[in-house]
């Protein structure tokens, strides 16, 4: 929704890689014959990587574009290993996976890291393979070198054995758990591959002394693996508690919250609770967003240990968060402050989930729907992002932006989505706990593995990540006051169509689209804020939409939902089916003669105008407030402007009514009459709509009638509320109107 689709674009290289995968599969089955020697691949291997490392400077510096694909989806292996056959490189087969089976290998050369890391790696007949392992931690989070190097040990199950887009063959691994990290002494790994000098056998302590020197030095992957050996020989309970309590701290680091939590102890602290394991305990439940049970464990942390400054200062925060997650309290001047602020603008808040929930329509699957009556512009929900990829947009340069094609559904998206499938991957392979949310979104026919773990690992099927993506992905500006404000300023005259930047907000994910939608929704960040745009009744779906209508046919119908497989059937759509393609090219024409006028070196002839107009109007047949008249409420605003300008207060509140009608409001007392004005059911809510209402505010002021000039106010600030997605920085943005 607001992506970048790019498949048009694209669509010649998205032929030539299908042509590629083509080629390639037609090679399924056979053992190649032409393997490079060892030595060949391993000296092509590191020069590739001197030069890589020479350039990499350069290319920090320049706005790169990667592009990745997605290659035709397949099943993790849900085996576990004791179930599997061992296998060699020299037996393996194109374009093959590999069921049922493992296969041992020794890494020979550092990581390079492109979309993938990749590495050499030998198995025990001293054949060598290219290795590339898809969807690991990005280098900021972790170095490539830590996760795979020289002499590391490693079980890949059920190799995938294929030609890469260089023409060269080697293993891809997509699914994180299909490779394993084992100790060179695993009795897996055949004796020619093991370390000729294994490590000396360390005791527990010695080994949590290097963990916790690990930690000293921010090295906190390592940290976990000294605790972890740590733990597998200690075994006084005391010391195994301290082990465990240090580790959480380093899993914290990592973002491993999950496994930190287990570490504490959580739930049951014993009748003497040591203040870190309870302070550890609140911070990874703050970051699962289980707030309530961090304010818990603080308030015990703090009857226990009444000194500690810092556990009140986190409570202070959990509390702040709870307001937000159970009544929508939030400082949006502060959340403002962060996005503009913060780079990626990832925020710290909590999700408020409104008068909202999950319930199954008659055809469009899952909705979310309203649980009791709410008024236009009220809060439904303010969700802070599962997972959020920033790309900047314009002057903030970015060198994030990424291309990622998927062969199988033959689309290509341009912007932050393949960082995203790696940043939930990671997510959810690193803590299980918060997997539900995600995967039981809606994902078409995709089947995934119903296995949730094997070998003591999460099974995270990468292809369902994508898949999910592909259906509940929303594109988001850096947030909507931004978008806002270049519309008003007319630096971007209509709203933005797609953005780079993207995330997945798992309960607005529920909503489903309709043109003639009754919600928007807004940015601040990385939180997404929905609000009504419509008085709603109790039990009435939520509804807002995917991509912004635009009243012409450009676009065959059947084409616009395509991705997300449905054709709307919204009074708007149904009728520009039933329109005649001469009525959408007479539309075309008129407004074609309005740019003209509008360029005429005399200004706007305001009676030839509204003749247009007229004209325009005319080619419409349902009501307004059914089908609203896309194509007129713009140039019927301009007019509006116009006579406003002119201080015709009289004509311009007659503009203003009729911009209304042209959106699908019904509305009273526009007008010189002493009706009061009201509107009696909202339509449309564009950005241009706050000024719409502002130049109603004037012209009824100027007019005499000061309590209707106060409602248009108050709708004003309605509408820009609903836009933007909170109403503190209304005045600011509007001071030159509201003078
Ligand atoms: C983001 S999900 C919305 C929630 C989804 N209905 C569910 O069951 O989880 C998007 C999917 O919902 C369905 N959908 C959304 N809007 C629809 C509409 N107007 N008509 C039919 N199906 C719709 C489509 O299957 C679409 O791919």
């Amino acid at each position: 929704m607001d992506v970048h689709d790019v498949t048009d674009q694209y669509r010649q290289m998205l032929a030539g890689a299908k042509q590629n995968l083509l080629k390639a599969k037609k090679r399924r089955g056979q053992i190649p014959r032409d393997r490079e020697p060892k030595d060949q691949m391993y000296l092509k291997f590191m020069m590739n990587l001197m030069s890589l490392k020479s350039s990499e400077q350069q290319q920090q510096q320049q706005h790169m574009m990667h592009s990745s694909f997605v290659p035709p989806s397949y099943l993790p292996c849900t085996e576990p290993l004791d179930g599997l056959r061992r296998i060699v490189i020299r037996d393996l087969q194109l374009e093959t996976h590999h069921r049922g089976t493992y296969l041992p290998l020794r890494v020979i050369t550092p990581p390079q890291r492109m979309t993938a890391i990749m590495v050499l790696a030998e198995d025990n007949l001293a054949d060598v393979v290219l290795l590339q392992l898809y969807q690991q931690e990005t280098e900021e989070i972790r170095e490539a070198s830590d996760i795979v190097n020289v002499g590391m040990t490693l079980l890949v199950k059920e190799p995938y054995f294929k030609v890469m887009a260089s023409g060269e063959y080697g293993l891809r691994v997509d699914h994180l758990s299909d490779v394993i990290h084992v100790s060179p002494d695993d009795p897996r790994i055949p004796e020619t591959l093991r370390a000729q000098f294994l490590p000396e056998k360390c005791s527990a302590q010695s080994l949590k002394m290097k963990g916790n020197a690990a930690i000293g030095e921010k090295q906190y992957w390592q940290a976990i693996k000294e605790y972890s050996n740590a733990l597998t020989v200690a075994n006084i309970p005391d010391e195994i508690e301290i082990i465990k309590r240090n580790r959480s701290l380093a899993f914290l680091k990592t973002k491993q919250y999950d496994a930190a939590l287990s570490d504490t102890g959580f739930p049951n602290f014993g009748s003497e609770p040591v203040e870190k394991s309870l302070f550890r305990a609140a911070e990874a439940l703050y970051f699962l967003s289980r707030f309530r049970d961090s304010s818990k464990v603080l308030e015990l942390l703090r009857a226990k240990f009444p000194n500690n400054e810092q556990a009140l200062a986190v409570l202070e925060r959990v509390r702040r968060r709870c307001l937000e997650q159970d009544d929508g309290n939030y400082d949006f001047k502060l959340l403002q402050a962060e996005a503009k602020k913060l780079r990626p603008p990832q925020l710290d808040h909590a999700t408020y989930i409104g008068p909202v929930e999950i319930r199954n329509t008659k055809t469009k699957g899952r909705g979310l729907f309203v649980t009791k009556a709410v008024k236009a512009g009220d809060l439904l929900l303010c969700e802070k992002a599962f997972a959020h990829a920033y790309a900047a947009e314009g002057d903030e340069g970015n060198s994030k932006v990424t291309l990622l094609m998927n062969l199988e559904t033959k689309r290509g998206l341009m912007g932050g989505h393949a960082d995203l499938i790696t940043t939930i991957t990671q997510k959810l392979f690193r803590n299980p706990s918060v997997a539900p949310s995600f995967t039981t979104l809606y994902h078409g026919n995709y089947e995934t593995a119903s296995t949730p773990m094997v070998d003591g690992q999460p099974i995270v099927d990468t292809f369902l990540v994508e898949r999910i993506m592909s259906f509940n992905v929303f594109g988001c500006p850096l947030s909507s006051l931004s978008t806002h404000k270049d519309i008003l300023s007319n630096k971007s005259k209509k709203e933005p169509t797609a953005f780079h930047s993207c995330g997945i907000w798992t309960q607005a994910s529920y909503i489903n689209h309709r043109c003639t939608s009754n919600a928007r929704r807004s940015f601040i960040g990385d939180m997404m804020i929905v609000r009504a745009t419509q008085d709603l009744e109790a039990n009435t779906e939520v509804t807002f939409w995917y991509k912004q209508p635009t009243g012409d046919r450009s676009k065959d119908p059947q084409e616009v939902y395509k991705n997300w497989n449905f054709i709307c059937d919204c009074t708007m759509c149904q009728d520009a089916k039933m329109t005649k393609a001469a009525v959408f090219s007479e539309r075309r024409k008129i407004v074609e003669k309005m740019k003209r006028a509008c360029d005429s070196p005399n200004g706007i002839q305001t009676g030839q105008f509204e003749r247009l107009l007229k004209a325009l109007d005319h080619t419409y047949t349902q009501p307004a407030d059914e089908v609203p008249r896309l194509s007129l409420w713009d140039p019927q605003l301009l007019l509006a402007r116009v006579y406003m300008a002119r201080g015709d207060m009289i004509k311009g509140l007659e503009s203003v009514r009729k911009v209304l009608i042209a959106l699908g409001f019904i509305v009273d007392g526009v007008d010189a009459s002493s009706t009061s004005f009201r509107v009696v059911k909202w339509g449309l809510v564009v950005d241009h709509l706050v000024e719409t209402f502002l130049h109603a505010r004037t012209a009824f002021d100027a007019l005499g009638a000061g309590g209707d000039s106060k409602t248009a106010e108050g709708y004003a600030r309605c509408a820009y509320t609903m836009l933007v997605g909170e109403d503190t920085s209304f005045e600011s943005t509007y001071a030159e109107h509201l003078r």
